[in-house]
């Protein structure tokens, strides 16, 4: 039951929605990277008071102005409204007294405690060069939705608004289990023997997805190690590398269907990547398996163990964009044919190493094109995939 990509993606999604995951609260500086589980409320008005967009005056009414005392950053509003005829010097983010205007430093003349505009300069009226109190963050107002991923900005608004702690859903541990009877985890492999190419990389690549700890096992080519392995684990997510496809070492289907995983996701109609496997646990909990294949399994890890780890950590997957590709993509295939590319001001333009097993193009690529059967032409949009790193 070999799924269409589009259908695919969403039952991964749906998939992960049933198992999201529940909320903690964290410190700020602990909180980067994590999904919001509730929305970000604004506790306050951002800025808090009027404050000057500008260094310069606060200034009211017609000029010459009768120049005060100047207003310091961090004081509190005075809320007694700039006396008509009155200048005070004003840093940015100092509050602006009600009233007042702000005259720029580089537009005033300021002699014998008078200050009058230079030539060319208008009097700023009222509010001129002000932030009005909120007009960034208003108090109440929904800042970031359930579900926003804390990037650094996402962090530091906030910050602004005056929060210490966040809620955010607890992320799910993984448990990686590498298979494959010819895989070597250091040094030069001999010929026939393989270094590892996931235990390097699946780690990062599932934390920027949002996971938390990934704890990785190579299992080897023993189907019994993996049965047992699959028949205790209390992961969060089990994501398998290797053993999907019709060999007499792939174990992985039979091994899981064999503990009580049923199949979610059983095979997608893409090139490489077809024979990977989303399934659900007895505990409800599911299992990932990606095809051996390097590229094959980065390209099903993308197309499926995203909208996964989107759903369980609440927040929405995103679709592939339209992109114009630079060149004729062919696809003579029955499903999507999926092409390691690199933007350029012609639009998306294939690397030239592509193939299941070479990570060569990947690892040069800014987006996956998802090339629809029978093609693209030059010129015409192709839907591309972001990369997560
Ligand atoms: N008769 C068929 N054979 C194959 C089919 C098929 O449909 N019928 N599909 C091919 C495709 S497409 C893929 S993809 C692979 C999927 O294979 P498996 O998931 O069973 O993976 P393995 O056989 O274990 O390994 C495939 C390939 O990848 C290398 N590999 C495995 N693990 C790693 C690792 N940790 N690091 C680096 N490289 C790894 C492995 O050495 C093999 O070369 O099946 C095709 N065959
Ligand atoms: O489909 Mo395989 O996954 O092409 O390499």
């Amino acid at each position: 039951m070999t799924s269409e990509w589009e259908a695919a993606r969403r039952a991964a999604w749906e998939a992960g929605r049933r198992t999201i995951r529940g909320a903690e609260t964290r410190p700020l500086e602990a909180a980067a990277g994590r999904t919001l589980a509730a929305a970000l409320v604004a506790p306050v008005d951002v800025p808090g008071c009027d404050t000057s967009a500008m260094d310069g005056w606060a200034v009211a009414g017609a000029p010459p102005w009768r120049v005060g005392d100047a207003i310091p950053v961090g004081s509190a509003p005075d809320p007694r409204p700039l006396v008509s005829g009155t200048a005070r010097p004003i840093a940015t983010g100092a509050p602006v007294p009600p009233g007042a205007g702000i005259l720029r430093r580089e537009h005033g003349e300021e002699r014998d405690g008078r200050l009058t505009p230079r030539t060319g300069t208008a009097a700023p009226a009222a509010g001129k060069d002000v932030r009005p109190a909120g007009s960034d963050v208003a108090a109440g107002e929904v800042v970031l939705p359930a579900g926003s991923r804390l990037t650094p900005p996402a962090l530091a608004l906030a910050a602004i608004c005056g929060m210490d702690e966040l809620e955010v859903r607890v992320p799910p541990r993984v448990l990686l289990l590498v298979v494959g009877e010819e895989i070597e985890v250091s040094g030069v492999p001999s010929p026939g023997r393989v270094r590892d190419a996931y235990g390097p990389q699946l780690p990062g690549v599932l934390a920027a997805l949002g996971a938390g700890e990934v704890d990785v096992r190579h299992l080897g080519g023993d189907a019994d190690q993996l049965l047992a392995e699959l028949g205790v684990s209390d992961a969060d997510l089990v994501v398998t590398t290797g053993g999907t496809s019709q060999g007499p070492t792939d174990h992985v289907r039979a091994a899981a269907a064999s503990r009580g995983w049923s199949a979610v996701v059983d095979g997608v109609a893409m090139r490489p990547g077809h024979p990977v496997l989303l399934a659900i646990g007895p505990s409800g909990r599911p299992l990932l398996a990606l095809p051996g294949n390097p590229f094959a399994a980065m390209v099903a890890l993308l197309s499926l163990g995203v909208p996964l780890l989107d759903g369980m950590l609440g927040r929405r997957t995103p679709s592939p964009v339209p992109a114009p590709a630079a060149v004729e993509l062919e696809n003579p295939g029955r499903g999507v044919r999926v092409l390691a590319c690199r933007r350029s001001a012609d639009g998306v333009v294939p690397l030239p190493q592509q193939g299941p097993a070479t990570l060569r193009g990947l690892a040069e690529a800014d987006v996956l094109a998802l090339v629809p059967i029978g093609g693209t032409r030059a010129g015409a949009p192709v839907p591309v995939l972001s990369l997560p790193w």
